[in-house]
């Protein structure tokens, strides 16, 4: 048994001093990289190039490994060159423990400074302020639909949409006991209570649903009072020392929450890409209708369009609209200046890769 083992490992360790020696060439280069973009005072993070980086590590990945571990460690891999050019800070909705923060990791690994948020405002406070080079906010649930906190703000914001991460979201109840005894309370945040409402009524129909501030302060709470459960995710509960009475919990178990992050950047072409942008039209018939038109004419994809109520000013709704490419593909560009032309209120959110 040793005997077979003992080559094998021998070959791990000559591969694994190769795959470090690359790592600091590598780092190496990334510094040379960084050196040319202080010469020019270019950003540093350069989404739409990590963007085909992880692409293409994917298109060519030999195996067994998979496509997704391959690409965890190679935008670890990135994270941490990056963090040799400049370490960025990046806003969130915290504390730690949340959706959120795993989707900052998953858009920047984690050779990053993460500053966590109270509220999604003071995430686009503190990314306006420039406290933070990126937040990172929700924007939709697969079951829940739209983040209508996120929408109205974008649209006052003066950051710039550079990014979308989406994550898978698992919830688990957990206690600190792994037990439902004595629990007379189930906190959560009130998007993950609906999200797991039919289980609840189906399980614990008598038992309080409380909403709090996030799924994390759910699982502090819990933590420190064992009347009452969280509904979090696994991580969370690991880092409070929780135990799971339930995991997957969710109703709808493809559930997923997609977050946008907003900047000061305008991110170049990746190749696959995605633009947001928010309208508004005269209270007309057949406005919208004919607002859209152009982007038929184009050949431009919609893969999104929610609406707002206008709370203030002449218009009663405004548009969401997410369009496939970019705003320098030709395509795009022609279509958005007719657009324009029609609208009453237009703003370009920003064009970013799609997320992977
Ligand atoms: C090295 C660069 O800087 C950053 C780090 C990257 C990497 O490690 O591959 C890629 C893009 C940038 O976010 C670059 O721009 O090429």
């Amino acid at each position: 048994m040793t005997d077979k083992l003992t080559p094998l490992r021998e070959r791990i360790d000559a591969i694994d001093a190769q795959i470090l020696q690359l790592l600091s060439e590598r780092g190496q280069v990334a510094q040379a990289v960084g050196h040319v973009k202080a010469e020019t005072n270019a950003p540093v993070f350069r989404p739409e190039r990590e963007a085909q980086v992880l692409r293409g590590v994917a298109e060519r990945n030999p195996g067994p490994l998979k496509n997704s571990d391959v690409q965890t460690i190679f935008r670890e891999i990135m994270s941490s060159c990056r963090a040799l050019e400049k370490r960025v800070t990046v806003a969130f909705l915290g504390p730690t423990g949340t959706f959120s923060e795993q989707a900052v990791f998953q858009q920047f690994g984690t050779a990053i400074d993460a500053l966590p948020c109270v509220s999604i405002d003071e995430v686009f406070r503190a990314t306006e302020a420039g406290t933070a080079d990126f937040g990172v906010v929700p924007v939709e649930n697969s079951s829940e639909g739209a983040i209508n906190r996120t929408l109205d703000l974008l649209l006052a914001t003066t950051t710039i949409i550079s990014g979308e991460v989406s994550i898978a979201v698992h919830h688990s109840l957990m206690t600190k006991t792994g037990t439902m005894d004595g629990v007379t309370v189930v906190c959560a945040h009130s998007q993950a209570l609906a999200q797991c409402q039919v289980w609840l009524n189906q399980h614990y129909p008598n038992i309080e649903r409380r909403a709090v501030a996030s799924n994390a302060e759910a699982a502090v709470l819990a933590s420190q009072d064992p009347t009452v459960a969280a509904i979090a995710s696994e991580m969370a509960g690991e880092q409070y020392r929780l135990g799971v009475v339930q995991a997957h919990i969710q109703d709808d178990p493809h559930n997923r929450t997609r977050f946008v992050v907003i900047g000061q950047l305008q991110t170049g072409r990746s190749g696959k890409d995605r633009t947001g942008i928010v309208l508004a039209v005269p209270n007309k018939a057949g406005a919208v209708y004919n607002l859209l038109a152009p982007l038929e004419k184009h050949g431009v994809s919609m893969t999104r369009f929610e609406s707002r109520p206008a709370r203030i000013g002449t218009w009663e709704y405004y548009f969401y609209v997410d369009i496939e490419g970019h705003v320098h593909d030709a395509a795009v560009a022609r279509a958005l200046e007719e657009l324009k032309d029609n609208a009453a209120f237009f703003k370009v959110l920003g064009s970013y890769p799609q997320s992977l």
